[in-house]
């Protein structure tokens, strides 16, 4: 059993490719011509640990806005951090910059969400691979260059041909395939795919899934796999954390996340995703979400979903942020009444907020 990244006393844990503890990103946000003052600031990221093991594949998940791009840069090292750390494979690369940094980079790479404008239009796809082992120094001569470049193309599925095309020339899948081999060509060890497939047609979002898995196997890969869609996540992801205005608000093993989602914000989001029999269907509860994520550069005090909870409670949640804290085994949970949600004792049909309108359940009223 690995430990969990709670900022706990117990060394490092040599199974964990990336501990990130406290980190925060705020974007600084500035107004005036002249004097260019800076008037607030988006929290964009605010306070989140967790560990990645080595060869996991951890989902980050939560609606457009809540941070996760930013969470997933600031891995990189793309993003500076405000506070906190990022290690990677022991090395802290908050304070990092110049040779050192770009010697680490080619360990950690990004997959985009479209790969159209992620990829040079200009550049033949050979060009597009080749920049990058370049940049790394691993352009080692034309024959080993040559062989390389047929490598990665088979790995991704895409034939030798492709070499001499360019990006407008393949179907979205295609081009993804190619920015897969564009990360892969400078061998990473970690690989952050933001939506890599929310662009793409239902038919080959499986496909490009699959392959992931596949080069997963094959390179010993570790992935951060970003998105909004709970449904793509459940399918790839060992454990899936869901964030929610800047925070890490649950997080767990894939299978007992969504088998039983403990914080209500996890939960709106699976009551939102349509169940095949129409059994379980009619009966499961479902919680519609109403109001807008408030803004990141004025999150509401206390617990930051308070304003859309449906068991919100105004002394305790409007005033003090709940921890992420372990409710059993991995399962961790950023929520005052986890417990009480888990043991059924809260029902969003009986503890009503005006924020949030539960939909009528077929439970036998008691
Ligand atoms: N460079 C930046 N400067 C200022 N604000 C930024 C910057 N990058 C992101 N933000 C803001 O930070 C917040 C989080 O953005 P981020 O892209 O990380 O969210 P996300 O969950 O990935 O959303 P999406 O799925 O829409 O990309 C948003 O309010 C966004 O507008």
């Amino acid at each position: 059993m690995t430990n969990e990244s709670t900022g706990s006393d117990a060394g490092p844990d040599p199974e964990v490719l990336v501990e990130v503890t406290g980190l925060a990103v705020h974007f600084p946000i500035k107004r005036g011509v002249v004097l260019d003052r800076t008037v607030g600031h988006v929290y964009a990221v605010d306070g989140v640990s967790l560990s990645i093991r080595r060869g996991e594949t951890y989902g980050l998940v939560g609606e457009s806005g809540c941070g996760k791009s930013t969470l997933g840069r600031a891995l990189l090292r793309l993003e500076r951090p405000t506070a906190g750390s990022v290690v990677f494979d022991g090395t802290d690369l908050s304070a990092m910059k110049g040779e050192p940094l770009r010697r680490m980079r080619r360990r950690m790479q990004m997959v985009f969400q479209d790969p159209l404008s992620s990829l040079d239009p200009r550049q033949s796809v050979e060009a597009l691979l080749v920049e990058g082992m370049r940049a790394h120094g691993l352009d080692r001569g034309r024959e080993a260059t040559a062989t390389r470049l047929r490598e990665l193309l088979t790995a991704v599925g895409m034939p030798v041909s492709a070499l001499r095309k360019y990006p407008h020339e393949f179907s979205g899948g295609q081009r993804q395939r190619i920015g897969i081999a564009r990360a892969l060509a400078v061998g990473p060890e970690l690989i952050v795919a933001d939506e890599p497939v929310s662009a793409l047609d239902v038919s080959v979002q499986a496909q490009v899934v699959n392959l992931l898995e596949d080069l997963q196997g094959e390179f010993g890969l570790t992935y951060l796999v970003i998105a909004h869609d709970l449904a793509v996540v459940r399918h790839i992801a060992d454990r899936v954390g869901v964030m929610y205005l800047g925070g890490l608000v649950e997080e767990a093993a894939s299978d007992d996340l969504y088998a039983e989602p403990l914080h209500p914000y996890t939960r709106a989001l699976l009551s939102a995703v349509p169940v095949p029999d129409p059994e379980v269907e009619d009966r499961r509860e479902q919680i519609l979400l109403s109001g807008d994520l408030p803004s990141p550069a004025a999150p509401p005090a206390g617990c930051r979903f308070h304003t859309r909870c449906p068991w919100s409670n105004p002394d305790r949640c409007g005033s003090q942020r709940p921890e992420l804290r372990t409710i059993s085994g991995g399962h961790r949970v950023a929520c005052h009444h986890a417990e009480a949600i888990r043991d059924g004792l809260l029902h969003p049909a009986t503890e009503q907020t005006p924020d949030v309108t539960p939909l009528p359940t077929t439970e036998p009223a008691t």
